[in-house]
């Protein structure tokens, strides 16, 4: 099992305690796509934040790729979040006064066994457009350097967290695309959030999550292309 998640556990303690995430168990096989539905508040971004290893539960555990990441120190979880896994989030969050290339280049510096720049924008479909400056791109431009910038790194694992949640419905079948062929292309496992059911389609894996734990995980024996998603 690639990511295997056991028992996860995590509160905040605002005034009052609230459970987040009470007892999560969730598996993926490597190379795969994974979906985590759910409604609003129902924990996906605890989640996947954990997985990440952007934050640290109270309880249980996350093994990625043979590795117990719960059991990092703040350094070890550094490096896993560096050299293993890439992030794309619902807004980009580019560099501003940094072109296209530039924002890749960012990470592409500091990874251990990058790709090159100019291997992901091809991969990306933005050859062209390496030289503009997030303002000079549109929304679903802006997240597919989000991605480049993300699979730079080589990564193996990819974590999306509603990637297309500012996007029109031709975008965002664009991006889901695109996400798709990366993981056929570089067999990079991916785990993705998103409240759109539609989108369950095109996964290997469906996670439905509701009120901190994950209540069904179905699998498709045949996802299909995103090009095909029903809006
Ligand atoms: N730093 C925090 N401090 C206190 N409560 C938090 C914190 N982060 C998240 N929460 C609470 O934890 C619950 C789960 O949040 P989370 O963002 O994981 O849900 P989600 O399913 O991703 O929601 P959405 O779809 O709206 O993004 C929510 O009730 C939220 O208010």
């Amino acid at each position: 099992m690639f990511v295997s998640v056991s028992g996860l556990a995590k509160s905040y303690d605002t005034g009052v305690v609230t459970p987040v995430l009470r007892g999560v168990d969730l598996q993926l096989d490597q190379g795969r796509i994974g979906v985590i539905l759910g409604p609003s508040g129902s924990g996906k971004s605890t989640l996947m934040n954990v997985i990440g290893g952007l934050d640290r539960p109270d309880d249980g555990s996350v093994e990625v790729d043979g590795q117990r990441i719960t059991d990092f120190n703040d350094a070890g979880l550094a490096e896993y979040r560096r050299d293993r896994v890439g992030f794309v989030f619902q807004f980009y969050n580019l560099v501003p006064n940094l072109t296209a290339g530039e924002n890749i280049d960012v990470v592409s510096n500091i990874s251990r066994q990058p790709l090159s720049t100019g291997e992901v924008l091809s991969a990306v479909g933005l050859s062209d457009k390496k030289h503009r400056f997030p303002r000079e791109l549109s929304g679903g431009e802006q997240q597919r350097v989000a991605i480049a910038r993300a699979i730079v790194k080589n990564p193996k694992l990819l974590l999306c967290d509603e990637p297309t949640g500012a996007l029109d419905a031709e975008a965002s079948r664009d991006v889901l695309a695109l996400i798709q062929q990366v993981n056929a292309d570089f067999g990079t496992t991916v785990l993705m959030i998103t409240h759109n059911e539609a989108i369950a389609d095109m996964a290997h894996s469906v996670f439905r999550m509701r009120s901190g734990d994950v209540v069904t995980a179905t699998h498709n024996a045949q996802p299909i292309p995103a090009e095909r998603i029903d809006w």
